[in-house]
């Protein structure tokens, strides 16, 4: 996370090319309105100190963001002048300037700018133009021009702070972008590189566009996300005793249960469901009950071989589900406990690890209470 550069998304704009009740930045794409994705992109940059520009009219929508806002002025060059002027009195080392209309803009994009800040004064993406360039007139070509050296910018554009601050300053009038008014300044700024991705919405095609962007990455994150699901079931008979092992948790009750390890029903369905993922057998593969040092042993030693060995394959944990099946003894009790304990056994959070029971309403062999079943199914993600 970094404090010394600050963040300024410009989005007081009202969106007058792309029309609507709602300026684009408000409006849904994929399920959020455009300004959470653009957040949510530099936070994911570990950019913490980000200043949002809105129009008065936009406060209401604003609040939520838990962002530092500030009125914007009637153009983007006022927008960001506004923000500077607020920086100022607290001022980071380095500033990015981004639209918050962008909200495709990459990780890497932003890293590539925060980077080439460390050798140089400014700097911003772009793309270098590849069609012809035409000039026109009453709807007809009235002359080309040569493209060599002509790049479409894109934001974020990234600066010395203090050396914008004095741009800005003695920059009074309008600019294409903020480039231009640190070029005006004699700062030299270095080019890297954009992104087709990173599209400005200005038009109403450019959320159809947007759209189709987001979907087609999504599919690749999928894509390339290996997710497995596994399943165990276990069965331990009642014998004579005064308590049972369930995951993990000493439970008193007026019997026990009867195994060649500690029999404890939940944490071996728990463990055949990591190694099923795995398709890695079952606790009996790495654990012959034929060997004799696995006698009486304590079942957390098998759950925390198969959480090891899936960390080993790359994978995480991503959630497990344990079902124990019995009239007796009750679990409710002790099933927060019980989760607790499985999180700490595999080394997950305790949100990941869910216990609970049910009875078989009275019939058969868990409905005569002559033992407890269980059944558990965990998820393995690797990306
Ligand atoms: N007075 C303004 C004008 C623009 N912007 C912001 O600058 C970015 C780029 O501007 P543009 O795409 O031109 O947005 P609008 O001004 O909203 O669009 P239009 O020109 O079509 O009205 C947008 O995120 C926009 O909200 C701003 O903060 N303040
Ligand atoms: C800053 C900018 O996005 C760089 O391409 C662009 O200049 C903003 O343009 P607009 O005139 O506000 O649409």
């Amino acid at each position: 996370m970094s404090f010394d550069t600050a963040v300024i998304l410009v989005a007081a704009g009202r969106g007058s090319r792309m029309g609507g009740d709602l300026p684009k930045q408000w409006r849904d794409l994929a399920g959020q309105p455009v300004l959470a994705h653009t957040v949510a992109a530099f936070r994911a940059a570990g950019l913490e100190r980000i200043l949002l520009v809105i129009h008065p009219d936009d406060h209401a929508r604003a609040e939520p963001f838990g962002l530092q806002l500030v009125h914007g002025g009637v153009t983007r060059t006022e927008s960001v002048r506004a923000a500077l002027e607020m920086l100022a009195t607290d001022a980071p080392a380095r500033v990015l300037i981004h639209d918050g209309a962008r909200p495709l803009i990459e990780v890497a994009q932003i890293d590539a700018v925060l980077e080439a800040l460390k050798t140089h004064p400014a700097a911003a993406p772009a793309l270098p133009v590849t069609d012809a360039l035409w000039r026109g007139a009453a709807g007809k070509v009235a002359g080309t021009q040569p493209r060599d050296g002509l790049y479409r910018a894109q934001t974020p554009q990234g600066f010395d702070f203090p050396a914008l601050l004095a741009a800005y300053r003695a920059h009074p009038e309008e600019a294409a972008d903020d480039v231009a008014i640190a070029q005006a300044a004699g700062m030299d700024v270095w080019i890297t590189q954009g992104s087709e991705a990173n599209i400005k919405l200005t038009y109403p095609a450019d959320f159809q566009r947007a759209e189709q962007i987001l979907i087609a990455h999504r599919k690749t994150e999928s894509q390339t996300m290996d997710i497995r699901l596994g399943n165990g079931f276990d069965v331990h008979a009642f014998t004579e005793g005064d308590h049972c092992w369930i995951c993990g948790i000493k439970v008193p009750h007026d019997k026990a249960l009867l195994g060649h390890s500690d029999a404890d029903v939940g944490m071996h369905a728990l463990t055949d469901a990591l190694y099923g993922a795995m398709a890695e057998g079952d606790i009996g593969r790495h654990f012959p009950p034929s060997d004799p040092q696995w006698k009486g042993a304590e079942s957390h030693i098998f759950l925390r071989h198969a959480a090891d060995l899936a960390r080993a394959k790359g994978f995480a944990i991503s959630n497990c589900d344990v079902t124990l099946i019995c009239e007796l003894p009750k679990i409710g009790p002790h099933a927060e406990s019980m989760r607790a304990m499985l999180a700490e056994i595999m080394q997950i959070e305790v949100e990941r690890v869910s216990v609970k029971a049910t009875t078989s309403e009275r019939l058969g062999f868990t409905g005569r209470e002559e033992g407890i079943a269980s059944i558990a199914t965990a998820t393995l993600v690797k990306s």
